[in-house]
């Protein structure tokens, strides 16, 4: 076994004054060598700053998020290191893999899959959640204690809210731009559960965030999600966000802020204009 916390540079650029850098490492769990982006602010104080984790949607690579959202201006602003890891596994040899957009790579769905073909390297959720941590916690802090929070887009934002349902004692703060919120109940998520879970339906509710808010016993919680009204994924009922908000309503812990953005669409020129917000957001969890 290799080392995963051990890195290799593979790009350096200022930017805001700080680094945006991608690596490339070793993962155990997903067995194969992984990139993900890290934004660090310039610091020149020597306190450990917080950290902020993006997952990122459908087909994207640890690239999109970093040359498209603009977030490096806010990052640096709030002093805050942004990880932006990979959307799945690459190059496992798997048939079939690289068939479909919205199965195999590019298209992990944050979760650990169970169907033998896939379940030896198709483990991003565990990759998120653990690897990514230790990961982090070498490389990136003073061995001081971790400040997290985690956010994302699309099967990102969804990937987020499990990952902070499932480890609320490991995130402070988490929201989404415009989230697969039910993935059992819309054709991209049935596809995929069914691809790395398998056929039996009781196995999906774990990796999905209707189900998960109604088990969540972490402390209270607000989950902010921007979503653009003329997204056309909204439209084909693959994001659903009002499952999530009725899911809610039967929870006192969980609480979502469901900003309908007028007019905008499901790409990152809706991200960006709404980053912003979210770091601000984020900020005010990490900061206390
Ligand atoms: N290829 C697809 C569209 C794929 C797409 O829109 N991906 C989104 C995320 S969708 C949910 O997870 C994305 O972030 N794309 C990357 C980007 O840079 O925009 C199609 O043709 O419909």
């Amino acid at each position: 076994m290799t080392d995963p916390t051990v890195l290799k540079l593979v790009s350096s650029n200022k930017c805001f004054q700080g680094l945006q850098n991608v690596y490339e490492h070793s993962s155990n769990e997903l067995k194969c060598t992984m990139k993900f982006a890290a934004y660090l602010p310039k610091n020149d104080s020597q306190e450990t700053l917080p950290v902020l984790i993006w997952l990122s949607g459908l087909t994207c690579t640890e690239q999109n998020f970093i040359t498209k959202s603009g977030f490096q201006k806010y990052a640096q602003e709030y002093k805050i290191i942004v990880i932006a890891p990979d959307t799945s596994p690459r190059g496992c040899k798997i048939e079939g893999e690289t068939e479909k957009w919205d199965f195999g790579e590019g298209a992990g769905f944050y979760v650990d899959s169970t169907e033998p073909k896939w379940a030896r390297n198709y483990r991003m959720y565990s990759y998120v959640n653990n690897e990514l941590h230790e990961v982090i916690r070498k490389n990136f802090t003073n061995g001081d204690d971790l400040r997290v929070s985690i956010f994302g887009h699309s099967m990102g934002g969804h990937g987020a809210m499990i990952s902070f349902l499932k480890n609320p004692n490991k995130y402070k703060s988490v929201s989404a731009f415009s989230p697969i919120s039910n993935p059992i109940n819309c054709d991209w998520g049935k596809n995929a559960f069914t691809g790395y879970l398998g056929s039996n339906v009781e196995n999906w509710s774990a990796y999905d965030s209707c189900c998960l808010v109604k088990q969540y016993n972490g402390p209270s919680v607000e989950i902010l999600v921007d979503q653009g009204t003329e997204d056309n994924f909204l439209k084909s009922n693959q994001l659903n966000p009002d499952n999530l908000v009725k899911a809610c309503e039967d929870t006192s812990s969980v609480r979502v802020n469901l900003r309908n953005q007028e007019g905008y669409d499901h790409s990152y020129y809706f991200i960006t204009t709404f980053i912003g917000d979210h770091f601000e957001f984020h900020a005010k969890y990490l900061k206390n």
